[in-house]
Formats: C-alpha cells, sequence, structure tokens
C-alpha cells in the first residue's frame, strides 16, 4: 500500500477535459512533483487531490484510505497537508502568532475552556506557542518570531507558510509553487528545506514551475500536457523523453537537463 495513491483522476470544466485519467503514486521521504506547459491541469489536478475540486472521476488513497472529494480539513486531520501558491499568511499578524495559527488547526480544544481561560486551555496554547517556535526554528525563522508577517521577505514568507503546513504534522504534504516570486537564493533556501522535510519522513507532492529546483529536488517527476500525464520517471530520464521536449516546445519553458 502506497502512502499517497493517485488513480485515474479527471475533471472536466464546461466541455473541457481540464485532467483526465491521471494517476501516480507517492511514498514516504519521496519528492515527487507535477510539471507540464501552462494550463496542462497541474493546478486543478492539485485541487482535487487536496479536496478543493470534487473529482468527476478516479480516486484519491490516503494510506489506503479512499479520501476522494473529502474537505482539506478533514484530509488535516487524516496527514495532508498544504500550502497554496497566493500565500495564506496573516500579514498584519506576527511570524509566531501566523505560526500558532496553524497550530490551532490541530489543537482544536473545547471552546468552552478557552473562554474561561481553564488550565487545559492555558496548557493547550503553551503547548502551541513551544510548538510553533521549535517549527519555525525548523524554516529558519525562530529569529524573525517576532516580527510582523507583513515585513518579511517574499522566500521568508514561503517558509511561513511551509512552517504552517507542518504545524498539522503530516505525513503528506502538497505545495503549491513553493519558490514563485522568489529570486535564486531564496529558491536555494526552500530547496534544502523541502529536502529536509522529506528526509524526515514526509512524502511531498510538488507543483513548480522553476524547472531547475524541479530537477534538481524530484525523486519523481509526473508530467502533464492538455491534462493528461505523458510520461514520469525521474528527472534524468523525464527530462530526455521526446513527448515532454515535444510538450514544451513552442513555449517559453524550457526542460532544464538533470544532468546539466
Ligand atoms: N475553475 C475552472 N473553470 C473552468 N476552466 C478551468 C478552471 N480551472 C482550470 N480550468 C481550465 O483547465 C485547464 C487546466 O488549467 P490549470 O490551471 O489546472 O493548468 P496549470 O497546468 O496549473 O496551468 P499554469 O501552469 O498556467 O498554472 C485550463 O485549460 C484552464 O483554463
Amino acid at each position: 500500500m502506497s502512502l499517497l495513491e493517485i488513480k485515474g483522476l479527471g475533471i472536466t470544466f464546461g466541455g473541457l477535459k481540464a485532467v483526465q485519467d491521471v494517476g501516480f503514486k507517492v511514498e514516504p521521504g519521496e519528492i515527487v512533483s507535477v510539471i507540464g506547459p501552462n494550463g496542462a491541469g497541474k493546478t486543478t489536478l492539485f485541487n482535487m487531490i487536496s479536496g478543493v475540486y470534487q473529482p468527476g472521476s478516479g480516486q484519491v488513497l490516503l494510506k489506503g484510505e479512499d479520501v476522494t472529494g473529502m474537505a482539506p480539513n478533514h484530509l488535516a486531520e487524516r496527514g495532508m497537508s498544504r500550502t497554496f501558491q497566493n500565500l495564506q499568511i496573516f500579514q498584519n499578524m506576527t511570524v509566531l502568532e501566523n505560526a500558532i495559527a496553524g497550530y490551532h488547526l490541530r489543537e482544536r480544544g473545547p471552546v468552552l475552556a478557552d473562554l474561561l481561560n481553564l488550565p487545559s486551555s492555558r496548557r493547550r496554547a503553551k503547548a502551541a506557542a513551544e510548538g510553533a517556535r521549535a517549527l519555525l526554528a525548523r524554516v529558519g525563522l525562530d529569529r524573525a518570531a517576532e516580527r510582523e508577517a507583513g515585513n518579511l521577505s517574499y522566500g521568508a514568507l514561503k517558509r511561513l507558510e511551509i512552517a504552517r503546513a507542518l504545524a498539522l504534522d503530516p505525513a503528506v504534504l502538497l505545495l503549491d509553487e513553493p519558490a514563485a516570486g522568489c529570486n535564486a537564493v531564496e529558491t536555494e533556501e526552500i530547496d534544502h528545506l523541502i529536502a529536509e522535510v522529506a528526509a524526515s519522513g514526509v512524502a511531498i507532492l510538488l507543483v513548480e514551475h522553476d524547472m531547475k529546483m524541479v530537477m534538481r529536488i524530484s525523486n519523481h517527476i509526473v508530467v502533464l500536457d492538455h491534462g493528461e500525464k505523458i510520461a514520469e520517471g525521474d528527472p534524468a530520464t523525464v527530462s530526455r523523453n521526446p513527448a515532454v521536449i515535444a510538450a514544451y516546445l513552442g513555449t517559453e519553458a524550457e526542460v532544464a537537463h538533470a544532468d546539466g
């Protein structure tokens, strides 16, 4: 049994088959990337896997359980969390408060206990703050804990978003363009962070336009074109695949060679 198994997923928007019969597997500690030219169906596929869209066909199996179309909060409880292409950070809260917000999604306690400020609620708040600080250290933001999130660099915001998703202690982490808008140094920091998270046993599923990053960090790549899977394999194999090269010709993107 795979940790995450995608089977024959498909969806149609007003007659357009945005994604058709896409399947692949993700195992613990693996970094799997979904690539493809603009409009290939990457975001749509991601949204189906993470419960944002109801698939028209196919299945999403998490630890063998059918979680197809399950709402994102239920998926989080079962071990799948995600980040978004457009950052979902509270800009006028501190970095620490943002990380604690992620923690509270998991440590949700009885509202009445919180209102009455009972010892149990104070213990939970303390545990969340401690957990959040540990996460910030993990993503290299411990020294920025008290800063307002809106003042962070873009790369730091991206890392904060990963910290918040990690607060849910996921077995599978879905990253939607984690390096979008980042400069080369920030991208490299995110590379290292993703590799470290994978090394801790978390399965990573990634949609990313930065082909060099994808080729550098992925164990396995799934290539979509016009909603269909046209290739999959390790970076070196995929980057030499004639169907992949053809799909990218006529677009501005280039498939960077894994060995180059
Ligand atoms: N909500 C929607 N309603 C109608 N059509 C949609 C919707 N979302 C996506 N599509 C269409 O589905 C196809 C796949 O789009 P999608 O955004 O998933 O591609 P993508 O590979 O993520 O593209 P990009 O690299 O540009 O982000 C496109 O033709 C797009 O226009």
